[in-house]
């Protein structure tokens, strides 16, 4: 698995000129810029997208920065298109192709075979990865054989939209909370009682945590519809991260420095981490640092957070300055 900061899957719409024309400036900005064929493009534009993401592919060089695109589901008209036009035209360019509403392993297979053999064809010598959306009820069912068909996964993003209908949630937001999802605490001599509103995907993300870390994949928090409301997309990223993700999508420019500023270690953090990592340099034994009792388990944690920091340091001087690096 290469080694890439991801901290945020930017969503382009290929299809449009006007966003085409972002791509050289967003390249800078974003640690991947993804071309969207499916979900939000109209179905007349299809074959517009695909080939707008050709042209993109074709006119920019990315550099460190990603290249992926999210081609149509596989039960769809365009899928075999997609996939087979791009790997032939710009495969030397493309890292990952994100594959929509994936339900069992089996699907992975199929893109697995088709992306061999068109690699095959064209001589390519870098392998194109697999990043699936977690979406159906079926495919988190199925995460873990999801996570372990190919040794091409490269990671899962969540899709609480589509995942919301296929479950038949009662809820028209793309991710985020939902006032409704609370506890009530018991009442109080007043009488007072007061809502705690829950994470209604907590449970969906550690599973998918879970899957992923256990195949040695990367786990991301997918999109965030709302872009009224940057507190509560803040706040959702910053739960996924904590549970374990290294990403989430920006769909609009306004959440790209979200993403940044969460899914870049917050710097008392790695300050604090490095304490753990120098008082204990073979990883071993048991030291107090500010009266917190640290451990070969802690020291690992520790690690977590400095190699992430080396990571983001390696693409962003500002931050490495701060970091200290
Ligand atoms: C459930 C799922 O499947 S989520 C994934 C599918 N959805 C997507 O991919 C949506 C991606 N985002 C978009 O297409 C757009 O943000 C839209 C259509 C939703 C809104 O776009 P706009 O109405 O243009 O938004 P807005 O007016 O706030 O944009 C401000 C500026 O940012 C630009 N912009 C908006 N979104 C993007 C983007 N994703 N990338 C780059 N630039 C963007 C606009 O072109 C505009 O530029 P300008 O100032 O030069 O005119
Ligand atoms: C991310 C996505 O595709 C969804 O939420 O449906
Ligand atoms: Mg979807």
């Amino acid at each position: 698995m290469p080694i890439s900061l991801e901290r945020m899957i930017h969503f382009v719409p290929p299809n449009i000129e006007k966003m085409r024309a972002k791509v050289p400036d967003l390249v800078n900005k974003v640690d991947v810029v993804l071309g969207n064929l499916e979900d939000a493009i109209p179905a007349d534009a299809k074959s517009d997208a695909r080939n707008g993401f050709i042209q993109l592919a074709r006119e920019n060089e990315f550099g460190s920065t990603g290249l992926w695109t999210r081609v149509n589901c596989l039960n769809s008209p365009w899928f075999l298109d997609d996939v087979m036009e791009i790997v032939q035209t710009v495969g030397d360019k493309l890292d990952v192709v994100m594959l929509p509403k994936v339900e069992g392993a089996w699907d992975i297979h199929y893109l697995d075979q088709l992306l061999a053999q068109l690699e095959a064809k064209g001589g390519l010598g870098k392998p194109i990865l697999i990043h699936a959306i977690l979406e159906t009820a079926e495919g988190v069912k199925n995460v873990e054989q999801i996570a372990a068909a190919s040794p091409r996964m490269h990671g899962m993003s969540l899709g609480p939209a589509d995942l919301a209908a296929s479950r038949g949630m009662k809820t028209t937001r793309v991710g985020g909370g939902h006032p409704d999802y609370a506890v009530l605490s018991d009442s109080d001599n007043s009488g007072v009682r007061t809502a705690f509103q829950q994470d209604l995907w907590h449970y969906t993300v550690g599973k998918m945590v879970d899957a992923c870390l256990s195949y040695g994949l990367k786990p991301f928090y997918g999109p965030f519809g709302d872009f009224s409301d940057p507190q509560a997309c803040e706040s959702q990223f910053r739960n996924a991260f904590l549970m374990g993700c290294l990403g989430a999508w920006s769909l609009h420019p306004s959440q790209i420095e979200i993403a940044k500023k969460v899914f870049s270690p917050d710097p008392a953090e790695v300050a604090f981490a490095r304490k753990i990592l120098d008082a204990m340099p073979d990883g071993t034994g048991a030291v107090m640092i500010d009266g917190k009792m640290q451990d070969d388990a802690t020291w690992k944690q520790a690690k977590v957070i400095v190699d992430l920091a080396q990571l983001v340091s390696s693409k962003d001087k500002e931050l490495a300055e701060v970091y200290g690096f």
